[in-house]
């Protein structure tokens, strides 16, 4: 199973790379790589689990944080009208996006950032993203509010794109 150990932290190359393209269908062991990684995240949410194997919690998770620089990520998160949303995809992409944004109240993290950065990443509101599961079937989800937020800051790992990297730096005072 995977634990924090497996995890790479800021400065590892993987994590500022573009990310190559998946082959399709995908072969057993990308497949039983993305399995582990939706397992990973199920379990960071258990608390007896998490305290066990001493996981931080999450609710994504991108292959370049393993250190693969293949475009997979897992999401395991459940919106505030209780819907989850638990998938693996391969080659995820954004077909379609508002113009709104919106941010995560509290600012965001990272389990490959070890330290707290304070400031609101901006997100697009509502995403519409199409992307191939673990069965190898194309799926097209429209996503809004948390699940957008965590599906944008897994696309932003496929793109070496860091959450910090969002944060607008304030114009030192002119006057
Ligand atoms: O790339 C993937 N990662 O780095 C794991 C991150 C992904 C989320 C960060 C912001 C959007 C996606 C992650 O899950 N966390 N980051 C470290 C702190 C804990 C945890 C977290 O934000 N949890 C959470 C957030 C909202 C509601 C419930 N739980
Ligand atoms: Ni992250």
């Amino acid at each position: 199973m995977l634990t924090m150990k497996d995890i790479v932290r800021e400065g590892h190359p993987a994590l500022r790379q573009v990310a190559e393209e998946v082959l399709l269908p995908p072969s057993d062991e990308d497949k039983e790589t993305l399995r582990q990684m939706l397992e990973f995240l199920k379990n960071s949410q258990d608390p007896e689990i998490a305290e066990q194997y001493e996981l931080r919690s999450g609710v994504g998770l991108a292959a370049p944080q393993l250190g693969i620089n293949k475009r997979m990520f897992a999401v395991h998160v459940t919106d505030d009208k209780d819907n989850l949303y638990s998938y693996g995809l391969f080659n995820p992409k954004i077909t379609r996006h508002s113009v709104e944004t919106t941010h995560l109240e509290g600012g965001e993290g990272c389990l490959s950032v070890d330290r707290d950065i304070p400031g609101d990443v901006p997100r697009y509101k509502r995403i519409t993203l199409e992307g191939t599961t673990l069965e190898n079937e194309k799926v097209r989800l429209r996503l809004r509010e948390l699940p957008a937020i965590v599906f944008q800051h897994e696309l932003d790992h496929l793109n070496g794109i860091m959450f910090y990297d969002r944060i607008e730096d304030y114009a030192p005072e002119t006057d």
